[in-house]
C-alpha cells in the first residue's frame, strides 16, 4: 500500500511497501538565492523562499553559505551574530516553525565570544534548533595570478562534524571547502548519513573545475546523495559565487541541476537508492583495511 503517514508535524514520509527505513522519499528544496549588502533585505528573501518552498512540497529547504552577507573576510565581523539569538536565527526558526519544514540555514558569520565563525544552523518543524556546523576547513588558498583566499584571518574553525537525524533519515552537514575533506565526509557516510548537505560558495576558477566533479565525486565514492547549495551569481560582488546549486545521487549521477541565477531546484531524495547502490557495489564491506587504513573514527 502506498500512502502518507505524518510521523511529526515537520515531516511526511512516503511509505511504500515495506517498512525498510530506506524506503522513503523526502522532497528537499535548494535555494539559489541573490545576496546582496543588505542583511535584512537578504534574511526576508529567504525567509518568503522558504514559504515558496513549502508550498511546492518542499520537507526540507537548503539555503546557500553566507545567505546573509556577502561572502568575504571583511564582511564577517560586521554582519555577525549569535547563534541562536540573533535576528537571523531567529528569521529562520519562525520559518520553519510557521511552514513545518525542516531549515538548513546555509551559513551565517556567527560571533561567539571574541571569535567568528562561519556557521550553519539546523531547525526542525518546530523551530528547535537541531544541529550546528562551524565550518572546519578553512578557505586558505592562494592560486598564483588568479585568487588568494584566507578564511582564517578573520574566522576560527569549527571542531565538530555535524551530523542530525529528520525522523530516521540521517543528514550530515559540510560547509564549501569542507566538502574537499573526503575524511570527514566519510565518517558521516559511516555514521549512517544517507545525504549530505554543503552549503557553498564556490568562485569563477575553482567552480567550473572543481564544483560537479566534487559533487559527484563523494556521492560516488560515499554511495549517498549529496546537495550542494550556492548564492546566485553576482558578477559585481567582490567574491562572485559559481552558482550551479545540484543534487547528486547516490549513483553519482546529477538529477538537478540549476545555471548561474536565481532559482530553487525541488527534487526528491530517495532514501532507497542508498541501500540499493549499497547492495549492488558493496566496496563497503570489500575495504582491505589490512592495507590501509585512513579513516578510523568520529570524534564527538
Ligand atoms: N569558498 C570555499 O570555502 C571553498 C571554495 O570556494 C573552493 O574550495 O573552491
Amino acid at each position: 500500500m502506498m500512502g502518507d503517514n505524518t510521523l511529526t508535524d515537520a515531516v511526511h514520509w512516503r511509505f511504500r511497501e515495506d517498512s525498510n527505513p530506506y524506503v522513503r522519499g523526502l522532497k528537499v528544496a535548494l535555494v539559489q538565492m541573490a545576496v546582496g549588502s543588505d542583511k535584512a533585505k537578504n534574511v526576508a528573501s529567504a525567509v518568503k523562499q522558504i514559504h515558496r518552498a513549502k508550498e511546492a512540497g518542499a520537507q526540507l529547504v537548503a539555503l546557500p553559505e553566507c545567505f546573509n552577507s556577502p561572502y568575504g573576510t571583511k564582511f564577517f565581523d560586521e554582519y555577525a551574530e549569535e547563534v541562536p539569538s540573533g535576528a537571523t536565527s531567529r528569521a529562520l526558526s519562525k520559518a520553519a516553525a510557521e511552514t513545518g519544514v525542516c531549515v538548513v540555514g546555509g551559513s551565517v558569520p556567527e560571533r561567539f565570544g571574541n571569535k567568528l565563525y562561519n556557521t550553519c544552523t539546523v531547525w526542525d518543524g518546530s523551530g528547535k534548533l537541531l544541529a550546528q556546523h562551524r565550518k572546519v576547513h578553512l578557505f586558505d588558498i592562494r592560486i598564483p595570478n588568479k585568487m588568494t583566499f584566507r578564511e582564517s584571518e578573520v574566522l576560527s574553525p569549527g571542531d565538530q562534524i555535524t551530523t542530525f537525524d529528520l525522523a530516521g533519515i540521517k543528514i550530515g552537514v559540510c560547509i564549501c571547502y569542507d566538502l574537499r575533506f573526503y575524511e570527514m565526509l566519510h565518517l558521516m557516510a559511516q555514521e549512517g548519513c544517507a545525504l549530505i548537505i554543503c552549503p557553498a560558495a564556490f568562485n569563477m576558477t575553482t567552480g567550473p573545475r572543481h564544483w560537479e566533479l566534487l559533487a559527484r565525486s563523494r556521492a560516488n565514492d560515499l554511495q549517498l546523495w549529496m546537495a550542494l547549495v550556492s548564492p546566485a551569481r553576482d558578477t559585481t560582488a567582490a567574491y562572485v559565487a559559481w552558482g550551479h546549486s545540484m543534487l547528486v545521487d547516490p549513483w553519482g549521477s546529477v538529477v538537478g541541476q540549476l545555471k548561474e541565477s536565481e532559482g530553487t531546484l525541488i527534487h526528491e531524495v530517495d532514501v532507497k537508492v542508498v541501500e540499493e547502490v549499497r547492495n549492488n557495489i558493496p566496496v563497503r564491506t570489500q575495504r582491505r583495511t589490512d592495507l590501509y587504513e585512513t579513516v578510523k573514527k568520529f570524534k564527538k
